[in-house]
């Protein structure tokens, strides 16, 4: 068997076409859209993260106003600088890239987000609503891998879901809105025991640890649908790629699965705040 592939850069570039036409209609009443990128620190993949956030705001019509910040800063400093973002009525949608310097009170900094920018889908407004099936905005990485599924049609009612990793902005969203499509959901992590044999009874797998190729492809039930959410140095991703494509019924590549709709995800909810924020 050959997997089918779960195509993020495809599914990403038709929600940016949406995007795109979205924020033009804003750009012709007056006021593109604009998203505040904060990053603290010089961490090179982190760089490289808010660039393509950036670019990609460029080529769809969003605007961006970059905040780099030193990797010394206190606790205090970045809070009251999100805090003027906040409170700032050009700016629609705020991200601050994770992670940041281990000094930082990120959680603090994440709260100090308007919610109604909270187009990251960082905050506990955010996780509440999405939780509790509410509207709002959703963590990007694993509201883009519910799209990438319904994009394919996948069937989650039902289906035992496995998520692995329980991080506050990936695994434990994921879990919850897998929730709220009725599937069976597992949490796996660091402390669990017999992996491999919860692994083989899952129908779907989001492998969400950051450790590159914990997922072993014997593990693997076979047909399982297989989101892929890691994304370390030299395009590795937590599950053993290649060999997951003999066994998997569906998988998500790295790169192009989850990091673009990942993307996309983040500039549709900007636009949506910038609709919202002009009365749309
Ligand atoms: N505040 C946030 N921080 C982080 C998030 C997030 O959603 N919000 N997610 C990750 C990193 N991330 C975005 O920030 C991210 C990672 C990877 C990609 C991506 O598109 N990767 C490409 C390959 C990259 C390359 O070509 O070099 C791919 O998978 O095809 C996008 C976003 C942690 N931090």
């Amino acid at each position: 068997m050959t997997s089918q592939v779960l195509d993020g850069v495809a599914v990403a570039k038709e929600i940016l076409k949406g995007v795109s036409r979205r924020a033009s209609v804003l750009r012709d009443a007056g006021r593109a859209p604009r998203l505040a990128t904060v990053l603290v620190g010089d961490d090179d993949a982190s760089k490289t993260y808010v660039r393509m956030k950036v670019n990609r705001c460029s080529e769809v019509g969003i605007e961006s106003v970059r905040i780099d910040l030193d990797a010394e800063i206190s606790t205090p400093v970045l809070v009251a600088q999100i805090e003027a973002l906040s409170a700032d009525p050009a700016i629609d949608g705020i991200l601050l890239q994770h992670p940041v310097p281990g000094h930082i009170d990120e959680r603090a900094a994440f709260e100090a987000i308007d919610p109604a920018k909270d187009v990251d889908g960082v905050t506990r407004t955010s996780f509440a609503a999405m939780a509790l099936g509410n509207p709002g905005f959703q963590s990007c990485t694993p509201g883009g891998i519910l799209r990438l599924l319904d994009a394919y049609e996948i069937p989650l009612e039902g289906r035992h879901a496995v998520v692995v990793g329980r991080s506050h902005i990936l695994g434990l969203p994921m879990g919850m809105l897998l929730l709220g499509r009725d599937a069976t959901v597992t949490y796996c992590h660091s402390r669990t025991r017999g992996l491999a044999e919860i692994l083989g009874r899952a129908d779907v797998v989001v492998a969400a640890v950051g450790t590159p190729e914990l997922v072993r492809a014997r593990w693997l039930k076979p047909g399982a649908v297989v989101v892929d959410a890691g994304y370390s140095a030299g395009d590795r991703g937590d599950v053993e790629q290649p060999a997951a494509r003999e066994v998997a019924g569906w998988l998500s590549p790295v790169p192009g699965g989850v990091g673009p709709m990942t993307i996309a995800m983040l500039l549709e909810q900007t636009v949506t705040a910038a609709e919202r924020r002009a009365g749309g």
